[in-house]
């Protein structure tokens, strides 16, 4: 299980001129287990802050944070969460297969032990032929496969993602969504990521999240009623799509 929710939760970031800037301002959020929530708004709203927070990674200045029903200063389990940056964040020197060990290494697990789950995920993500090419012999659309398996390897059941595949090309960005989505319900995974994409925030999320900069407050929570797979050049995502640019 994998649930969040951030209640009246706000943060000022210090400025270098003394001032302090209003980043989020009563921030209310409710992530249910198992689903996908994208979080969209202006550039500078606050959307990767508030993944940072759910990570932990920014402490907030008021209000309170929830993981799985626990408050987040009591929460224990954050091996369970993963995060994918908009860079892959590949270590060069590393083959795809060492760069999906690397989370593995860390919490010491043996390397018989590994290896297997190395070679499992990289199925998943279809790439086990590619277990021994080093980044630079990859494609962009596999270094973000190696990427997505690298998160995965430690069998999360929450996953951030801050617009990973926004350097992507459209049918690489279009195919890793169809990964994802597989991966999500084959894991039982709930995922929530920032993008500025509003087509595949529509694609991807059951919930959206728009945001309104200066100091980033939730203007509109939605939920997106489209069966899954969504096709993009659907009428009806082209239609949320629509309505959810003119929200923005
Ligand atoms: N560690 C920090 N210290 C000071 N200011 C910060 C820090 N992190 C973010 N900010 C500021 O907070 C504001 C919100 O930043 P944030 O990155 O959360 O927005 P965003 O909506 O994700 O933006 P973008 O879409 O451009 O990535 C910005 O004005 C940014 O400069």
């Amino acid at each position: 299980m994998a649930s969040v929710k951030l209640q009246c939760v706000s943060k000022w970031f210090a400025r270098r001129d003394g001032d302090s800037l209003h980043v989020l301002q009563n921030v209310d959020l409710n992530v249910p287990e198992k689903s996908i929530t994208a979080i969209v708004g202006a550039s500078g709203s606050g959307k990767s802050t508030l993944l940072n927070i759910i990570a932990g990674l920014v402490q907030p200045d008021r209000g309170c944070v929830f993981l799985n029903g626990v408050k987040a200063s009591d929460f224990k389990d954050w091996g369970s969460m993963t995060y994918m940056f908009q860079e892959d964040r590949l270590l060069p020197w590393r083959t795809a297969a060492r760069n999906v060990a690397f989370g593995l290494e860390a919490q010491g697990v043996k390397r018989a032990e590994r290896k297997e789950r190395v070679a499992e995920t990289l199925a998943l993500v279809g790439l086990d032929q590619f277990a021994d090419s080093y980044p630079h012999e990859l494609s962009g659309g596999m270094r973000s496969r190696v990427a997505l398996a690298r998160s995965l390897v430690t069998r999360p059941t929450m996953m951030l993602m801050d617009e990973p595949f926004s350097k992507l090309d459209p049918t690489i960005r279009s195919q890793m969504h169809t990964e994802v989505l597989r991966i999500a319900e084959l894991m039982s995974m709930t995922i929530v990521f920032v993008t500025h994409d509003v087509e595949e925030a529509v694609v991807l999320a059951k919930q959206i999240v728009v945001l309104n900069p200066r100091p980033g407050r939730v203007r509109e929570t939605r939920t997106v009623d489209l069966s899954y797979p969504r096709d993009p050049a659907a009428p009806e995502v082209h239609e949320q799509a629509r309505s959810l640019r003119a929200s923005l």
